[in-house]
Parts: C-alpha cells; sequence; structure tokens
C-alpha cells in the first residue's frame, strides 16, 4: 500500500481525492498497489468533513512519516509551495504537482534536486490542465527534433473570448463566470487575462523544447484586456478568430517565444478550440505536426493529470528524469524577441487618412466611430513598435495590434 499526502486542498487538491477515491482500482492497478491518502495539508478549517483527522496545517507530520512516499502539491503560487516542494524531494519523496508558477521559476533547481535524490518531480498537469502535452513531448516524440510548439494554454482566457465571440458578452461578465466555475487562478486572475498564466506555460514548453530553463521575464507576454467585440466581429468578418497564443521557435537568429492574442486564420485547427479547452501543436523533424486538444482547467481534468502522475512516480520511480530533463540558465536581459516581418491587423483613433499618413497606404478594413481598422503587412516587431510610437506622437492612438498566425 502506497501513503500520499495532498498540499492544498481546493479546486485542484479537493480533484485529486475525488480521482483516487473513484477510481481507486485503476488507480492500484496502475501503481501496482493500492494508494491511500494519508494526509491533506491546507490552511483552511475543514474540522467538519467525515474525515477531517486526514487533515493537517504545516508540512512537518507528512516529512515525519516514514509511510508517504509521493506527495501531491496543489498550493499554487511559490511562497509556499518553492519550499514545501524543495523539502519533500530533499527528503526522498516523489512530487507531483500543477503549478506552474512553480515549474516556470524553479522548475530547473527542482528537476536537478529530484534526480540526485533518484525520485520524480511531475508536473504534467502545469501545461494543459487535464491534456496530455508535456509526456508525449519528452516521451512519445523523443525521436524527433522539436523546433516549434505554438498553442492555446490557458482556458480561462479560451473561455472569456468564446462568450465574447458566441454571447456577445462583455469582459468582465466573462471573466466573472469562468471564476465560478474554477478556471481562474485564485489567487489573482489578472494572471490568466494578461498573459501570466499562458508565460509561465510557454517557459515550461520552451524549457523542454529546448533543454534549457526560459524564465517567465525573458518573455513577452500580453493579454487580452485590449481585444475588444469589435476586434472579434472585424476578425469573422477576415475569416479568422482572436485567440491568446502562446509560441515558441527556433528561429535563425536562435530561440524565440511570446505569448499574445492573434488573428488565427479559419483553416488553422487552433481557430476551432473554443470555451476552456486548450491545443498545443507540437512540429518534429520527423513526425510533421501534432495536436494535444482537451479541457485545460477546472478540478478533474486538471486532477487526472496530477493523479496520472503520482501513478508514474509510483509505479516507475526517478529514472524518468532520463528523459524529462533541462539545465538550468541564467535569466537574460530582454526578451526573445522573433524578428521576422508578418501581417497585423491595427485598430486606431481617427480616420483612414491620418493612418494612412503614419502608417502609408494600408488595406482598410473599416472605419466608424472614430476609428479605423486596417491591416499593415510584412513589418518586423520593431518596425511596428516604431510606427505606433510616430503615430501617438501624431495624435493617432493605437487601441489594439493583432499579429496573423501563419499556418
Ligand atoms: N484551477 C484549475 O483549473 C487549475 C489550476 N492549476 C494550478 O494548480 C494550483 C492550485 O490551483 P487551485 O486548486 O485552483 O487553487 P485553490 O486556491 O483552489 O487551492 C489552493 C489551496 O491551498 C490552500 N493553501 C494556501 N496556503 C496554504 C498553505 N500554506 N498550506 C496548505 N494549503 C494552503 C488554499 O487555502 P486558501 O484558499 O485559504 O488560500 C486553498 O485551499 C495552482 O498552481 C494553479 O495555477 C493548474 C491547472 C488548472
Ligand atoms: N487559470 C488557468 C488554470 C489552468 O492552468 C487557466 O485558465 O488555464
Amino acid at each position: 500500500m502506497a501513503k500520499i499526502a495532498i498540499l492544498g486542498f481546493g479546486t485542484v487538491g479537493s480533484g485529486v481525492l475525488e480521482v483516487f477515491r473513484t477510481n481507486a482500482d485503476k488507480a492500484a492497478r496502475r501503481a501496482g498497489q493500492p494508494v491511500e491518502v494519508k494526509y491533506i495539508c491546507d490552511i483552511r478549517d475543514f474540522s467538519s468533513r467525515p474525515d477531517a483527522a486526514l487533515f493537517v496545517k504545516t508540512l512537518d507530520p507528512i516529512l515525519n512519516d516514514p509511510e508517504v512516499t509521493a506527495v501531491v502539491e496543489t498550493i499554487g503560487g511559490t511562497k509556499v509551495a518553492y519550499p514545501y516542494v524543495k523539502a519533500v524531494l530533499e527528503s526522498g519523496r516523489h512530487v507531483a504537482t500543477s503549478n506552474k508558477e512553480l515549474v516556470a521559476t524553479h522548475g530547473a533547481e527542482l528537476l536537478a534536486l529530484a534526480r540526485e535524490k533518484g525520485v520524480c518531480f511531475l508536473f504534467e498537469a502545469s501545461v494543459g490542465g487535464g491534456t496530455p502535452v508535456i509526456t508525449p513531448m519528452y516521451q512519445c516524440l523523443a525521436a524527433n527534433n522539436l523546433s516549434e510548439v505554438r498553442g492555446i494554454v490557458n482556458g480561462t482566457t479560451n473561455f472569456m473570448l468564446t462568450k465574447m465571440e458566441r454571447e456577445g458578452m462583455d469582459f468582465e461578465g466573462a471573466l466573472k463566470l469562468a471564476q465560478s466555475l474554477g478556471y481562474a487562478e485564485t489567487i489573482d486572475p489578472s494572471a490568466d487575462v494578461d498573459g501570466i498564466d499562458a508565460q509561465r506555460k510557454i517557459c515550461i514548453l520552451a524549457s523542454i523544447l529546448f533543454g534549457r530553463h526560459f524564465y517567465p521575464q525573458n518573455v513577452a507576454a500580453r493579454g487580452i484586456r485590449d481585444v475588444s467585440v469589435k476586434d472579434i466581429a472585424l476578425a469573422r468578418r477576415q475569416n479568422a478568430a482572436v485567440k491568446l497564443i502562446a509560441w515558441a521557435k527556433q528561429t535563425e537568429d536562435g530561440p524565440a517565444l511570446a505569448v499574445e492574442p492573434m488573428l488565427v486564420p479559419r483553416e488553422s485547427q487552433l481557430a476551432g478550440v473554443d470555451d476552456v479547452f486548450n491545443a498545443v501543436m507540437v512540429r518534429g523533424d520527423m513526425l510533421g505536426d501534432v495536436m494535444f486538444y482537451g479541457k485545460g482547467a477546472g478540478k478533474l481534468p486538471t486532477a487526472s493529470a496530477v493523479t496520472a502522475d503520482v501513478l508514474d512516480a509510483l509505479r516507475n520511480g526517478g529514472s524518468i528524469h532520463e528523459s524529462l530533463f533541462w539545465t538550468d540558465s541564467e535569466p537574460m536581459e530582454g526578451v526573445y524577441e522573433d524578428a521576422s516581418p508578418a501581417d497585423r491587423y491595427v485598430r486606431a483613433e481617427g480616420g483612414a487618412a491620418a493612418v494612412r499618413a503614419v502608417f502609408g497606404d494600408v488595406e482598410i478594413l473599416d472605419e466608424a466611430d472614430g476609428e479605423t481598422a486596417f491591416t499593415l503587412r510584412g513589418k518586423s516587431v520593431a518596425q511596428t513598435r516604431a510606427l505606433c510610437e510616430e503615430a501617438a506622437r501624431q495624435d493617432v492612438r493605437v487601441k489594439n495590434v493583432l499579429k496573423w498566425l501563419t499556418l
């Protein structure tokens, strides 16, 4: 019988207990032995629950119990989760976590520690929630050189954009609904809306892709605050959808990665990914493109991925880190940009004549309510930025810029 502990009994942690209880037989077969949740550590009061005896308020009773061999971390953030996870790994126990902030900030160090101790540090649920992305990347695609990953990795914003497109729901209403469904980050939902959650996730995917640690501060991230119902309608007129895309790729100048709302042509499979669903496309030199699609957030989908990691750890042990590993690296100055030219949708205050005076002979998509929307073709990030700055000097305020995703 394997004994485990859950740290943090919120949306995901309570889901892990439910998955273990509902699918106990399946879990026992997979782990090679029955699995019992012996402790749950949470600062909240659960004394009225029938299983109140499981609850503890700190990590100490768990560390002091030699029967516990694996620990689930679903507290979130790094303040408590980082020292807790480090202590658990140092004590020679496996860790499975859904905490992308922890992995994006301390992943290389924790992987090295797990390797040193011969235990597992697994984090499948940290990207894609319940959708397997990380394990396929380092296991099933191991015979490929991977050059690119791109996808929709934030369930909350994808849910919100879908509600805005289909039901004309406003931004605040869509966010409240996503929060009530347990999709949004509880500590700070602006992590979803401002692209920070996706920034952490693309760092994890890029670290696997390139084999060295990528830090969030080196990744330009924009969320969906500037996306209006009007942008979505104009995108639809151009046979495209607005999606928050996280991408990382190898370019001639080295790695490039970012998170940004983009215009996604309907021919792309990513355009049809709606609601809380996530989808990640990985490009390999042998397989070509492969897409992983499924629920990116929510209690049971996410918990199912965390639980699977615990079962893998119990069954296979630390040898997994012969394939799941990346080296540490120093954060650099600035961000990893893609310098190649691209086409962009731009919406700015002012008439078509004022817009053309700055941006040249651009294709006008719409001119209404004192705003002009147009397509700016073949400009790099730096050129686009310079044009927007020049526009501001000429009283043409740019309200949104969305790069077209190439297929
Ligand atoms: N929700 C989702 O769909 C998904 C979440 N994730 C990630 O999973 C992690 C957990 O998310 P989620 O379950 O939504 O978060 P919740 O806020 O619902 O759960 C966290 C729990 O941990 C408790 N907690 C806080 N501090 C401590 C502490 N010192 N010791 C023990 N427990 C503590 C919290 O209590 P209190 O409320 O009092 O602070 C809360 O009960 C996060 O990293 C998140 O990003 C990943 C994929 C999907
Ligand atoms: N808040 C996140 C939860 C999963 O990581 C999201 O919306 O995707």
